[in-house]
Order: structure tokens, then sequence, then C-alpha cells
């Protein structure tokens, strides 16, 4: 029927992919029960439909729209707002013997409103509001008293262990969502740590289902609200997002009038929902506010939003003094997979969360990430060629492999050159957000007289099949991806069947460094804008199916991509920080850093996307460990960006250490002491560190140089001046000075004792003596009492030579500017640095020979205006 070229088929399936459906669902629907829009909704919903009723309402004309909410309402309505008939009331004297903890569980099953049965005695639960896996409304009879039947711990966890089975396809809850889990049900506030991946969702999407009231979650961005929404409906679950993303208008109402069991919202739409959500907490009763993200709170945090330090708001208005309908404050949960100690402290400060807020803290521990450090300059295409030559590769294999399969190397050769091909494609409306609002604004480490690093051209960039226009190539940190700045399609979701193959089992297997990484995705973090695409391009060329992902790319491309990752059909993301939190693909193989992270917690939560089905999964870290990292985000308070380097700092000392397991270090980093020694899987534990150094003698020269400089500076001027500061030599100073002084140092790197001054530091034998300011590395060195002992001791020092200190001594053609002239006598260097001029020049000459600019644009005129200018 739809396949004859049945017109009225064809719209009414046009019209249910419009809503969401697939369109091989729309299709079954219409070959069961005819070209009828309101009939296959039902079919599609409910899972079946009355035939004969359905031919008899085709010929009806009734409102399409009005059928659909009938369908919505009735279906749904029915289970949030449970009627008599569903709940069983017991006043009955088995109850009153029960413990307060019963009574406050009780109370959690009750709705907020004074509803008629209150006035019967306590409820004891109430029907389970459920979606059937055909999207039925579906109400569990209550059962009887818990106390009659045996506790009521058992009671509670049968009932969830059947909600696990029925929507998540799950066999038990894990041991921290059974512990948060306690802590609603006896209205306590709760902050949950736990690592990326493990499962945090599901402490505040079961009480939506245990007790048939609302839960409001705040979540910080649209795509994240989107993917869990979209989980959700496949769960059998009914939720939505609200927010400027939020292209229907009519969700925000509806879910105001309880439509929805689980509410997602952003932190600035839930500031001016209060009076709505007041209502809806007498109507429908609010179960429970999650706050998703929580680090989002603090300003200690890697990812602060203002408006989510005002989410205080929640308690002062839904507490018992404010709402006199309610018996106990609703109770707030808290999550995230990246807090440190400080950060916690102040979640639960800001957010007013009460004193006997329950903190869950679970391990951070990923025991299937091998986490590797490697160096790279990261800049140029030569870096590409050397640091994605592995990766190329094993896509080709799989290539070959899909080609061999399927016998049809077209189908595959279709998807190469993904990234250029779809910008292309979204080029008309991607116009205008490229060439607004980026500022060329972030701080550039300055390139040092030993920095030898070739700025690397454009080249690569112009030479490609598909060009890439210079609005792309602005150079900024990435925004976050804030709620305004994604749209979807749709933000209703309604549940739909369980797929019995679910994605979401989790593979329980822990692997050993013998293990090889499986087939997956993998997602490259870039810190620019300019890199997502730089690098899309170069894999895309080598046959890589990747495509660049940041927050200025038109929406409709980042739309696809996520749904293109979603489905496999792309190998590699490049990324910034904009395709970060809330990603849930389990079988992410690979997170690729290229390029400094901005703090331990972004690297962490963005190194967390990978292995969530619990198989062993690769992170590398590529840094320029000859540069000290410098690029923060514009537009920071001194205070902030005073934090922001200090993250930056324990960022570049993560990288430079090469003696202690990398998961010990991370763990660590949020409090945690990695209960064995060794991850086994990290660069570290598998190659083992570096030979430990006898440092005795260098870490005597530089203080005692230190010394010497910091004393004679205080001779001149006294102690406590400020002059003093000002003319104390910096440490490339003191660098010098080692060089000029002893001539057995005189070729020695900057880099070498740049390890050693952070070997000292922290030892606590230098300090660095510019309090205004945060340094990633110490930049004024000052000795301590400490230090001034150790000079005056014979101790050794014996230590682990970090990351910088073992690349200074790798072999390189010069390792110091006098070293680079001495170069020049080598014949060989002499022909290699001439060709490279030789190179640059001719570069130039092309450049000024460009073709005059298209007059059609604004850029062609400027530029001609400014030649003739010139002229
Ligand atoms: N009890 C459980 N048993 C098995 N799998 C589970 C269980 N709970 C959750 N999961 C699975 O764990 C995966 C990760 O869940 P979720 O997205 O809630 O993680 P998260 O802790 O919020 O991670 P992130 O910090 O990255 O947001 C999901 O795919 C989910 O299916
Ligand atoms: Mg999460």
């Amino acid at each position: 029927m739809v396949g004859n070229g049945d017109v009225s088929a064809d719209h009414v399936i046009a019209e249910l992919i419009d809503m969401g459906f697939a369109f091989d669902k729309a299709v079954k629907a219409i070959e069961v029960v005819g070209p009828c829009l309101d009939d296959a909704l039902e079919f599609i919903l409910n899972g079946s439909c009355d035939r004969a009723r359905a031919l008899d309402c085709c010929s009806t004309a009734r409102p399409r729209t009005l059928g659909l909410r009938r369908l919505k309402q009735s279906n749904i309505r029915d289970h949030v707002c449970p009627s008599d008939k569903k709940k069983r009331s017991l006043s009955c004297g088995s109850c009153d013997a029960s413990s307060s903890k019963l009574m406050k569980i009780q109370a959690r099953f009750e709705p907020a409103a004074k509803s008629s049965q209150q006035e019967f005695g306590v409820h004891v639960q109430a029907a389970e509001p459920v979606l059937t896996l055909q999207g039925k409304t579906n109400v569990v009879q209550p059962k009887l008293c818990s106390s009659q039947c045996g506790g009521v711990e058992l009671e509670w966890e049968q009932k969830v262990s059947g909600i696990l089975q029925k929507h998540f396809g799950f066999s038990s809850l894990k041991s921290f969502q059974k512990e948060a889990l306690e802590a609603w049900l006896t209205n306590r506030d709760c902050l949950v740590l736990a690592a990326t991946g493990s499962g945090k969702s599901l402490c505040f999407q079961i009480p939506a289902l245990l007790s048939g009231k609302i839960v409001v979650v705040i979540s910080p961005l649209i795509s994240l609200m989107h993917d869990q929404c979209l989980k959700l409906a496949k769960h059998g679950v009914s939720a939505c997002f609200l927010g400027s993303g939020q292209p229907d208008s009519s969700v925000e109402s509806k879910a105001m009038s309880g439509i929805y069991s689980i509410v997602y919202v952003c932190p600035e739409t839930v500031l001016r929902l209060i009076e709505p959500l007041k209502r809806l907490a007498e109507s429908h009763g609010i179960a429970l506010f999650a706050i998703d993200e929580v680090h989002c709170v603090s300003k200690w945090g890697h990812d602060f939003r203002p408006d989510y330090r005002r989410l205080s708001v929640l308690r002062e208005n839904f507490s018992t003094s404010k709402l006199k309908f309610l018996k106990f404050d609703i109770p707030l949960i808290a999550l995230t997979a990246t807090a440190t100690i400080p950060v916690r402290e102040d979640i639960v400060k800001s957010l007013h969360m009460s004193n006997e807020t329950k903190i869950i803290l679970t391990s951070f521990f990923r025991p299937n990430l091998q986490f590797s450090v490697k160096h790279s300059r990261t800049s140029s295409v030569s870096s590409y060629e050397k640091d994605f030559r592995v990766l190329i590769e094993t896509y080709a294999v799989e290539r070959r492999v899909k080609i061999k399969k399927s016998g049809c190397p077209n189908d595959i050769d279709e998807d190469s050159h993904f990234s250029s091909r779809s910008l292309d494609d979204n080029s008309s409306d991607g116009e205008e957000s490229f060439s607004s609002g980026m500022n060329p604004d972030y701080d550039h480490d300055g390139a040092d007289a030993n920095d030898i690093d070739s700025t690397d051209d454009d080249s690569a960039f112009s030479c490609g099949k598909n060009k890439l226009t210079v609005e792309f190539l602005e150079d900024e940190l990435d925004n976050t991806l804030y709620v305004d700045d994604f749209d979807v399609s749709c933000g209703e979701f309604i549940g739909n069947p369980l797929s019995a193959s679910s994605e979401f089992c989790q593979a329980s297997v822990i692997p050993c460094k013998e293990a090889s990484l499986e087939q997956g995705p993998t997602i490259v973090y870039v810190p620019t804008r300019k890199e997502t695409l730089k690098i899309a391009e170069y894999l895309s060329r080598h046959g890589v199916r990747a495509a660049a992902y940041h927050a200025k790319l038109p929406k409709s491309h980042l739309r696809r991509v996520h749904d293109e990752f979603h489905r496999n059909q792309l190998q590699v993301v490049v990324a910034t920080i904009a395709f970060g939190m809330g990603i849930d693909k389990s079988n992410v193989r690979r997170i690729i850093h290229y390029g400094w992270p901005q703090s331990l917690e972004a690297y962490y939560q963005e190194a967390g996307r990978a292995g969530r089905d619990g198989k062993l999964s690769d992170c590398t870290l590529y840094v320029n460990l000859s540069r000290i990292p410098t690029l923060l985000p514009s537009q920071r308070s001194e205070e902030q960006t005073k934090q922001a380097y200090r993250m930056l700092s324990d960022c570049f000392r993560y990288a430079m250490n090469n003696s202690v397991c990398r998961s010990r270090t991370l763990v660590k980093y949020f409090g945690e002491e990695l209960t064995n020694e060794r991850c086994h899987l990290c660069d570290v534990c598998v190659g083992g560190p570096p030979k430990i150094q006898n440092l005795k003698e260098e870490a005597a020269i530089f203080l005692r140089v230190v010394k010497a400089e910091y004393m004679g500076v205080n001779a001149v001027y006294g102690e406590s001046s400020k002059r003093n500061f000002l003319e104390r030599p910096n440490f490339k100073t003191l660098v010098s000075k080692i060089r000029q002084r002893f001539h057995k140092y005189s070729a020695s790197d900057r880099l070498w004792w740049q390890g050693l001054a952070r070997i000292l530091e922290d030892k606590g034998y230098i300090r660095e003596g510019d309090d205004d300011k945060v340094h990633v590395c110490i930049k004024y060195p000052e000795p301590t009492e400490l230090g001034l002992k150790f000079l005056q001791s014979v101790e050794t020092l014996d230590a682990y030579p970090e990351g910088d200190m073992l690349l200074s001594t790798e072999k390189k053609p010069y390792s110091s500017f006098s070293d680079w002239g001495r170069g020049w006598a080598d014949p060989e260097i002499r022909r290699q640095r001439l060709q490279r001029t030789k190179c640059r020049s001719w570069k130039r000459k092309m450049r000024s020979k460009r073709p005059p600019r298209d007059s059609n644009t604004v850029r062609g005129r400027l530029s001609a205006k400014l030649a003739k200018v010139k002229h």
C-alpha cells in the first residue's frame, strides 16, 4: 500500500517522521491501520488499534492535533496523576506499628496535593506510573503494606528491581545508586560523586518512576538533555526538556501541568519557572530536584556557570517554611564525576543543601582506561602525520574488512571526506555564525629562545579538494555549548518500546594490558576551533570518516555529527570541549587530547567518554612538553584567571610526571587514594619510570645561584621593598647565569632546569616569589629555609627526571642559541636551513601572486580597496 504511490499514506508517513517516529515504524503502522494519522499514532504508541474503528475514524474529519493531544494526555496523565482506583489506602492497624523510616518512605509515595485519598490515611504505595513497552499506560497494582509482607526495604527494592528490568534492562542497582535512592526515600539531600559513565542518571530517574511524582533535572547543555530524553523515550519513560532551545512552545505548559515524568531544564529557565513549579508541586508533587553536572556551580570547578550558582532558589522556595502543603523540603540531589574537595564544599554551601546532606563518594577510578602522555608539537601537518598514522591505519584496516564483507567499495568510499562535505552542505547557513563573534583572544606562550617549533603554514588547508574559507580560521577557545547554542527538532519524548538488543547492557569485563582495543569510534579533543577543522580535514583526506565539532559550526551540522556519531557512521569526531559532558556512547574506544586541556577535571571528564561499556579503551594526551601551556578563555576576572592558571599548572605537572601511575595521579587529584599501587595499563605502569638520578650537584648549583641573586637584591634594595621583587631575576635569567658561570652547563637546556626547579619546588627547597600571580611554572624562584639547609647538607637528591628534562636530553640539532649559531658550521644543517628559508620565501612569493579577490564578497572588495591604497 505504501510502496504503491499512495499519496495520503506518504503524507501520513511524512507527518509521523516529522513527529520524530522512525520511518520503518511509520510504514508498519500505515500498513496495519491504513493512512489515518490518529490510528497510526495509536498503533505506534499503544501497539494496537481497532481496525474497524480505525477505518471509521479515517472518514471522520477530526482535527489531527486534537487527536494527538487526546492520545498523549490520556496515556500519560493516567499515570502521572494516579486516580483513586489505582491507589490503595490503608488505615489499618498494621501500619501504625511501622517505624518512622517507614512513615517517611510512605510519604514519598503520596501526592503532594491534598487529595481525597489523604483523608483515608497513609498510602502505602502509589501505583507505579510507567508506560509499557508499547508505550501504553500501565499501572502496577499497589502491593500490601510492607510491614505486612516482610520489610520495607525488600518492598522498595523489589519495586525498583522491577522498574530496572522493565525499563532499562538492568538486573540490579549499583550500590551507590541504591544509597542515593535510600537518601531520597528518607528525604535527605544527597551529593553523588561517581566516575564518568558509572550511571548517575538512574539516581534521579528511578524516583520519578517509583513515586509517580515529577522529577525536575537541571542540566547545563541542551544536547545532553536531548540525549537523555531520547534514551528515556526508548526506555518507555515520558520526558521533555525546557529552555530557549525548545522549539515547541506548548511543551513548557504541558510540563507545568504534569504531563511528563521527568522534566529537564536549563538553569536559566528553572529560575524563571519558580512559580509554575510551585503550582506543579502542589498539584502533582515534585519528587526531587536533581542538579546534574553540579561542578558547574563552583567557581573553583572547570566549567563554572553563573546561573548554576543561583540554584539555591530551589531550596529557598521549595521548603516547608515556604510551601505549607509540603511535609518536608523537596530533596535535592547533586551529581558530578569531577569535583575536587574544595569544589564539593562549595557545591553544598552554594546550593544551600542541608547539614545532613548525604555525600556518596564512589571511586573515580576507571579500570578499563589506559592513560598515556606523548610529546608532540601538535601544531603542524608533520605532527599529524606522525601522531595519527596508527589511527588512520586502524580505520583503513576496518574499511578493508568492510569492503571485503560487502564486496562494494563504492559504498564505503562515498563516506570519505565527510567533514568537508558536511561543512560544504551547510555553508549557506553556516557563513554567518562563522564570521561573527570570534575574537582571536588568547594568551600565547611567548616562544622562548630554545623553542625550535617551526610554525606551520596553511598549506594543508588550502590544498585539499574542499577548500575551507578564512572564516573558519578563527583561533579562540571554544565557548562551551550553552543551551541556546544547540537547537533540536523536537523536545518532547514519549516512551517507545525498549529494544531487545539493548545497547546499554554493560559488559563487565575487566581488561588486562594484554587485551587489544576493539573496534570503535574515536574522539579527538583540541583546544581551538581552528584545529577541529584542520585535523578533521586531514583525517578525511586520509580516508577516515571524520567530522569537526565546535560551538560555532552550523547547528544542522552539529546535529548531524551527534546523530551519525551515535549511529556509528562516524569514525572520528574532532571536537572542542563543546562535545564533552554527557556524551554517553558505550563503545568509544579512543580519546585523544591533542594539545593542553584546561584542567585535569576537564581532561578526566572528556576521557570519561571512552570505554563506557567497560571494555579496554585508550586515552592519550599529546602535548608539547617543551612549551608552557597558557591558553586561557578570555573574559575572566582576576581571581578566575588565577584559578585557571592553577588548574593549568596541575595539568602541566600531570603530563611532566612519568614516574607515578597516571590513574593514581588522576584519582588523587579528586582526593582518592588508589587501593592498588598501579593501574597496570598506563604508559608509566607498562613502560616503567625512567632511571632514577642523583641530582645533588645540579640542585646545589641552582640553589646557590638563586640564593646569591636573592641575597644580592635584598642587600641592595632592602628585604621588604617592592623594588626588591621587581629587580629579582626571573627563571630564564637565572638559567643564563648558570650557563655563564658554570662551563660544564654552558650548553645546558633551559627545559632541563625547568624540570629540576619543579622537583626542588615539590621538595620545598624553593618557592615562587611572585605572590600576586599564579604561574604554571615557577617564575621568580626564592630559596626556602629547607632549601638553604639542603645546600649545607651532604644529603643526596635522588629523583626521576621529568618529561621536559628527558626531552631536553634527547638528541636534537641544537639545544641553545649558542649551539644554534654553531650549527651553521655543519654543512648538512646549513643546507637544511637554507632549504627551509628558500621554501618560505617561495611561499611568500606565491601568496603575492594570488588571483584578485572576488568583487562579489565583502572580503574581496575590502582587499581590492586595500591593494589600491597600497599602490
Ligand atoms: N545499574 C546499572 N547496571 C548496568 N548499567 C547501568 C546501570 N546504571 C547505569 N548503567 C549504564 O551506565 C551508562 C552510563 O550512565 P550515565 O549516563 O547515567 O552515566 P553518568 O554517571 O551520568 O556519566 P557522566 O558523568 O559521563 O554523565 C549508561 O549507558 C547506563 O545504561
Ligand atoms: Mg551524567
